[in-house]
């Protein structure tokens, strides 16, 4: 039984209606489904807010040998995050990260039913996996990618600053936003993500001893060589993680490891990687600069801070090189190209135009 079927039986389904303490909201259809429960558009019934009236509603049954919740996970980051918002101000330029908590999407209300748990957040729009996927060449352009892959980055510093690590980063975990919106880019997805540094009694932050072996977790395509080897991940996995994301969204034809699923196929060419810079990024113009990045990534250890400044000048110095505007507009942002004149002269006749050759 699929995780929709499971939550139909429990009668979460389009057009079911859902109470909270606040209020109650109407199930319009499924967005997505993932290992652990669903995540459905509804409707505020209640609300007379006509300029939000829409929400994600993210959906796990209960389960007695469930030992870690992922809802629980993604309420406790959310919340932290948005303790961060009150002690920061978002507006505040001069506070790098205060500017960052925007890539979240915001709790609008949870509850615990019998049988599941729900929480309603912000409607997003497409993953860079869908939007990449709707592009003819499957790539992002090199702007896009590059701007976009920044702010992918500015969420997990974020992430890192608020104690988190993510475990999971791929563009699928990756959302642009709506109308005015659809320039920023949402991390979503805490579901496996882990606290890799604790606030002692003095309030300040403690790293996590890193356990000695640890099973995989996470995304194979998308993994650290750390998480192929069982080590205990830390900032720099999540960043590493990032750059495969980085290449996927640009380089044409994807990740080298892109056709393999197996594991340790996949971690061997990640290490040939290694041996051979250039398999990386199948000729693109910003190389020379992106290599630095790879190269700068696999010096860190667990303990060591990254240097999140660095990659940022890194992405903007590929951008130089490669003559493209990090401020640009995106392509999804963009109007829609005029139809060709055999575009045209099909419509006027209601037939496809011929396939070109
Ligand atoms: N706030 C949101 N607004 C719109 N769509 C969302 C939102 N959150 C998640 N989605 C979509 O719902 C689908 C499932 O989301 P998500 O990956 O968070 O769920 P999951 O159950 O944890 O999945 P998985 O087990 O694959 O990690 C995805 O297609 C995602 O883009």
């Amino acid at each position: 039984m699929s995780e929709e079927e499971d939550l139909e039986a429990l009668g979460v389904k389009a057009g079911a209606v859902i109470f909270s303490s606040k209020t109650k909201y109407v199930i319009i259809k499924l967005l997505g489904e993932g290992g652990f429960g669903a995540v459905y558009l509804v409707q505020d019934m209640v609300s007379r807010d006509k300029e939000r009236p829409y929400f994600a509603l993210k959906v796990e049954k209960k389960l007695d040998n469930r030992r870690h919740s992922k809802l629980k996970m993604e309420v406790a980051i959310l919340k932290a995050i948005n303790a961060m918002r009150h002690d920061r101000h978002p507006d505040n330029k001069k506070d790098r990260i205060a500017s960052y908590l925007c890539h979240f999407t915001e709790i609008i209300d949870r509850a615990k039913k019998d049988r599941y748990f729900f929480l309603v957040m912000q409607l997003v729009g497409k993953s860079l996996a869908d939007l990449k996927a709707e592009r003819k060449e499957r790539v992002l352009a090199l702007g896009t990618g590059l701007s976009v892959a920044s702010q992918c980055l500015e969420a997990v510093q974020c992430l890192h600053e608020v104690g988190y690590i993510h475990r999971d980063l791929k563009p699928a975990n990756y959302a642009a936003g709506l109308k005015d919106k659809t320039h920023m880019i949402y991390l979503l997805d805490f579901g496996i993500a882990r606290m890799y540094k604790k606030k002692n009694e003095r309030g300040n932050f403690e790293l996590k001893t890193p356990r000695d072996s640890v099973l995989f977790k996470g995304t194979v395509r998308f993994a650290s060589l750390a998480c192929h080897r069982n080590l205990e991940m830390g900032p720099k996995d999540d960043c590493e993680s990032w750059f495969y994301l980085l290449l996927d969204l640009i380089v044409p034809k994807g990740l080298p490891w892109r056709r393999e699923s197996e594991k340790v196929a996949v971690q061997k060419i990640k290490d040939a990687c290694r041996q051979n810079t250039e398999m990386f990024f199948n000729k693109i113009k910003a190389e020379n600069d992106l290599v630095k990045i790879i190269k700068y990534l696999d010096g860190l250890e667990y303990t060591d801070t990254v240097d999140y400044e660095y990659i940022y000048q890194v992405l903007n110095e590929a951008g130089k090189t490669c003559g493209v505007d990090l401020t640009a507009l995106y392509e999804w942002e963009l109007p829609p190209p005029p139809p060709s004149p055999l575009e045209k002269q099909a419509s006027v006749v209601g037939e496809q135009p011929p396939s070109k050759k």
